[in-house]
């Protein structure tokens, strides 16, 4: 048997904005590193000459070596001239310029030519001197020219590009940044429909738990609260009103679901608060306390009838008196499932006994006490 398909695991709004602030991020740190170094290694040219200054330095050389031959003319002098047409031909003489500019390869040639001549020690009348020594000094002029226009370009260029990517890195981080913001306000948002959920199902489970009319647990609320006890020894009362029909014939509904609440806040404080409060339906209520002692069974049943007629709540159309009684029927158990279901047969049928007796009073069931060692029983 094939095992069952995985269920496919899509990434969460919270994810999708902490991944969208992890790239805004890594874009800033490309921009702040990587990019820096390109623009220092483009600016700093220290120790390296460039075609513009080669070019000029050469230029010079010839125009210094001009400056000499038409000052002077002797030996010392040619020979100094002659030098300085040497390095600017070395620095003239590079491939950039033969490849690039035609009048190099000719400008050269002249340098060349008269660097023989001067060599000889012969010095070319001052017209053709000017040629020998003009003509590259004008090519190598250009040269730097082109240079410098060619240099800018580049600058131009680059600066041009850099701003383009700066814009391209700030509209790229401002799009993460506010997807990051969209994802989290989304993952936030989902939040809050899951709490508003939960909060909504736990208000449903109290309710399904509650007696709307007094406010108390209902027959469910009983059964998990006695599982939750597990084990405990526990005091189960079944109260039951009497002539409750009679009540609601005589004042109406209104005044019997008033008299409901009345009693729950009676029995509370008959069993000072100790004990919780169910109502399992109609007339009758149910109340669950701890108890190891079927003596403190015994009073709390006794406690509860004593506080109704304490109180002595009118009921105009009582077939035995003038206000208002409770039947109350007890039975210590542990709290296990099966055993509560017998206490449960156990305390209704004590409860019956005091209706059959003509209510008004207590009786105990007798799986919890032995009725015979004690006796419980109260009018
Ligand atoms: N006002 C009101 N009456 C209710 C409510 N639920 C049930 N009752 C009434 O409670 C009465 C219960 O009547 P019975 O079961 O005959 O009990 P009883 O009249 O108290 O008689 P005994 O228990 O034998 O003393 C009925 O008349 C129901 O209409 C409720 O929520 N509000």
């Amino acid at each position: 048997m094939s095992p069952p398909p995985r269920a496919r695991r899509t990434p969460g709004w919270l994810w999708l904005s902490l991944m969208s602030f992890t790239a805004l991020m890594l874009l800033i740190a490309y921009e702040t590193r990587w990019v820096h170094p390109d623009i220092h290694a483009y600016f700093s040219q220290s120790g390296n000459l460039t075609g513009q200054q080669l070019a000029t330095r050469s230029r010079e050389y010839l125009e210094e070596s001009l400056g000499i031959l038409l000052e002077e003319s002797d030996p010392d002098a040619v020979q100094r001239a002659s030098f300085q047409i040497e390095l600017g031909y070395g620095l003239f003489d590079i491939g950039l310029y033969r490849n690039e500019y035609a009048c190099t390869e000719p400008n050269l040639q002249r340098l060349d030519a008269l660097n023989d001549s001067l060599g000889q020690g012969v010095v070319p009348p001052p017209d053709s001197l000017s040629q020998g020594l003009l003509q590259p000094i004008r090519c190598l002029t250009e040269i730097e020219m082109d240079q410098l226009d060619y240099r800018s370009a580049v600058t131009n260029r680059f600066v041009e590009e850099t701003r383009h990517h700066q814009t391209l890195v700030l509209v790229g981080s401002l799009v993460i940044y506010l997807l990051g913001l969209v994802f989290w306000g989304m993952h936030v948002f989902k939040h809050r429909l899951a709490d508003r959920a939960t909060r909504e199902s736990l208000r449903w489970m109290a309710q399904a738990l509650q007696d709307p009319l007094t406010g108390i647990g209902n027959r469910s609320a009983l059964h998990d609260d006695v599982l939750a006890e597990k084990g405990g020894t526990m005091a189960l009362l079944l109260i039951d009103i009497d002539y409750f029909k009679q009540y609601n014939d005589a004042l109406g509904h209104p005044d019997g679901d008033q008299l409901l609440r009345e009693l729950v806040a009676l029995i509370d404080r008959a069993l000072s608060g100790k004990a919780r409060l169910y109502r399992m339906g109609g007339d009758e209520f149910a109340a669950l306390l701890p108890c190891d002692d079927p003596r403190t069974l015994a009073s709390a049943a006794a406690s509860v009838v004593e506080e109704v007629r304490r109180a002595a709540l009118p009921h105009p159309d009582h077939p035995a008196g003038t206000h208002v009684t409770l039947s109350v029927g007890g039975v210590q158990f542990t709290a296990e499932p099966e055993a509560f279901a017998a206490a449960y047969v156990a305390a209704d049928r004590a409860l019956y006994r005091v209706k059959a007796q003509g209510r008004d009073g207590w009786q105990l069931g007798a799986t919890a006490v032995e009725e015979s060692r004690y006796g419980f029983t109260g009018k």
